[in-house]
């Protein structure tokens, strides 16, 4: 089952602007892990909006689940589709476990709704995932950036799509964190959700994913397995730069040196 497919998608943010998206096709299969990645630029965040349908695309199809996601309501959009952005933050500062309890929102019968246990046992357990359950009561502006973004990713747990959308999911994380971030992605990809994220760490994509896209200059230029995708030449046409593909004698999995 297909579940998310953009049909030969063109965007531009403005009409002065050229094409941010140019003619992209791509179609994720229920239960992938796909890495986007690619330079700056390259339009990895631009497609994960068109997906999370914050912006209608100027030309072409986008459909989450069998649906265009600007046509089936927020609500319903909300259960199918969570999206960590990259730079989560909310104007006034709630607190943490307010944050992570607006990812139970689709779930209330109205916004002023009571929540249930349910929800409150949701909270707990996503931000115990990210080992964020100390901050709690915290409010969210006085964390560090790393914590927040533990934080927003707790939120995305909370909500419990089968789609889940990453902005650079593992960035601003302290080494530690970085694994533990890991083993939540991997642990949801085990669960069967859908995943695509960006990416700019190759080894961590090459470690999680099971397909990598690389983008440049708003078109994909590879897809596939990272095993078979992450090459010296690939690289070198991405990012203009030389590199060492080398395998982790470990993992079997290949890690690039640069
Ligand atoms: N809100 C916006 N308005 C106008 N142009 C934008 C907007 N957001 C992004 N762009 C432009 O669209 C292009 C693609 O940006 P995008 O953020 O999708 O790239 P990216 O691959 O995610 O980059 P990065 O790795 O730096 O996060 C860039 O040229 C960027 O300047």
């Amino acid at each position: 089952m297909v579940d998310v497919a953009l049909k030969s998608v063109s965007f531009r943010y403005n009409s002065k602007q050229s094409l941010v998206l140019n003619g992209t096709t791509l179609f994720v299969e229920h239960g992938e892990f796909v890495g986007l990645l690619g330079p700056n630029g390259s339009g990895k965040t631009t497609m994960l909006r068109i997906i999370a349908g914050l912006f209608p695309v100027s030309d072409g199809e986008v459909k989450v689940c069998g649906m265009n996601p600007l046509k089936i309501g927020r609500k319903k959009l909300a259960k199918i589709v969570g999206f960590v952005t990259q730079d989560f933050i909310p104007i006034y500062d709630y607190t943490v476990k307010q944050i992570v309890l607006s990812g139970r929102l689709p779930y209330a019968k109205t916004f002023f709704s009571t929540w249930t246990d349910k929800d409150l046992e949701a909270v707990k357990e996503a931000l115990r995932k990210v080992d964020a359950e100390r901050f709690i009561e915290r409010s969210f502006h006085s964390l560090s950036t790393g914590e927040q973004k533990r934080v927003a990713m707790a939120r995305i747990l909370a909500q419990n799509t089968p789609v889940i959308l990453l902005d650079e999911p593992t960035a601003h994380l302290d080494p530690g964190h970085v694994v533990e971030i890991k083993n939540v992605l991997a642990h949801l990809h085990k669960e069967g959700k859908t995943i695509i994220a960006a990416f700019h760490d190759v080894n961590i994509a090459s470690e999680l994913c099971t397909r990598i896209v690389f983008m440049k200059s708003g078109k994909i230029l590879f897809d596939g397995p990272p095993e078979k995708i992450i090459t010296e030449k690939t690289l070198e046409l991405i990012y203009d730069t030389k590199f060492h593909v080398i395998k982790n004698p470990e993992t079997g999995k290949l890690i690039v040196v640069y």
